[in-house]
């Protein structure tokens, strides 16, 4: 098993996560929260109630565990490739796979990738909305999760080992196809400026990736507003029954333009993220040979 792609997805991986976080938390809260105008109130707030580490609250876990996900997860992608067309990372130039084996190679890592994620995201979501500043006035009271291991044990506590998997399903739908979006759009990006047989640039992989990420988000987005609403639901007690619930009982209250909230800083966060993963990635496993 091709060890290079497992290690160049943890180190890009990481790199992404870290200049996106930021992003993620205002998308997390505008998605899950009811008291921002915007974009801009919703910086604006957090940097004035929290100061800048308000924007890295739930980052630590993240970080810990991409190295596994990550790593595993371009893994899946490019082992379910070489299962499919019989072709190792160094020779996919030369004999390119079809779009729909990219597909399904995506999906594969979509579908594969929620049972290691959903516990790890459940808890980024609810430290992300936490929005006690770290400095607490004297009498205040304290957070409800006092960091990511607390959260895990209070959450397993309260709501029982299913609650780590809270939101899982819209987690799945939401993964499946849209990472086979997400890779079919990197790879014909790449294909339309590079001439055959030839590596692509770093500039065309840049926009490539940063595109392929926009694209995918955008697809995504109706059904991660659902899955960040089911994610806070447990610690609500506001219960919904499942994914179909949550989206019509979040489109009778707000509106259809509920399940575009989160797009235009997630478009913001996905180019720059996804243009240095894969970055990152194509010219890691190049320098490996
Ligand atoms: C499939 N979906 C749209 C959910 C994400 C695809 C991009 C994944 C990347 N790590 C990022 O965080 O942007």
């Amino acid at each position: 098993m091709p060890v290079e792609e497992f290690v160049a997805g943890w180190i890009s991986g990481a790199l992404g996560l870290v200049l996106g976080h930021p992003f993620d938390t205002v998308k997390v809260r505008l998605q899950t929260q009811t008291t921002y105008r915007g974009i801009i109130d919703c910086m604006v707030k957090t940097y004035h109630h929290e100061s800048l580490l308000g924007f890295f609250k739930g980052m630590s876990f993240p970080i810990a565990s991409i190295a596994m996900v990550n790593s595993v997860l371009f893994g899946v992608y490019s082992n379910t490739l070489l299962a499919l067309t019989a072709t190792a990372h160094q020779e996919r130039r030369a004999q390119p796979p079809s779009y729909i084996h990219v597909f399904i190679a995506g999906c594969t890592r979509g579908f594969v990738q929620v049972y290691c994620l959903a516990p790890f995201d459940l808890i980024k979501v609810r430290l992300q909305n936490q929005t006690e500043p770290r400095a607490r006035p004297p009498g205040s009271p304290p957070p409800r999760y006092r960091g990511p291991v607390h959260c895990a044990v209070s959450i397993f506590q309260e709501e029982g080992p299913r609650g780590l998997f809270r939101g899982a399903w819209a987690l799945t739908l939401r993964d499946t196809p849209t990472l086979g979006i997400y890779f079919v759009t990197y790879e014909w990006l790449c294909r339309q400026s590079t001439r055959d047989g030839q590596d692509p640039s770093p500039a065309t992989v840049l926009v490539a990736g940063g595109f392929a990420g926009i694209a995918s988000w955008a697809v995504a987005t109706p059904l991660d507003v659902i899955k960040s609403r089911l994610q806070m639901a447990g610690l609500k007690r506001r219960a919904y029954r499942g994914v179909l619930d949550c989206m019509v009982s979040s489109a009778r209250q707000e509106g259809l333009g509920v399940f575009f909230r989160g797009l235009t800083i997630n478009s913001a966060r996905a180019f720059p993220v996804n243009a240095v993963t894969f970055l990152s990635y194509e010219y890691l496993l190049r320098s490996w040979g």
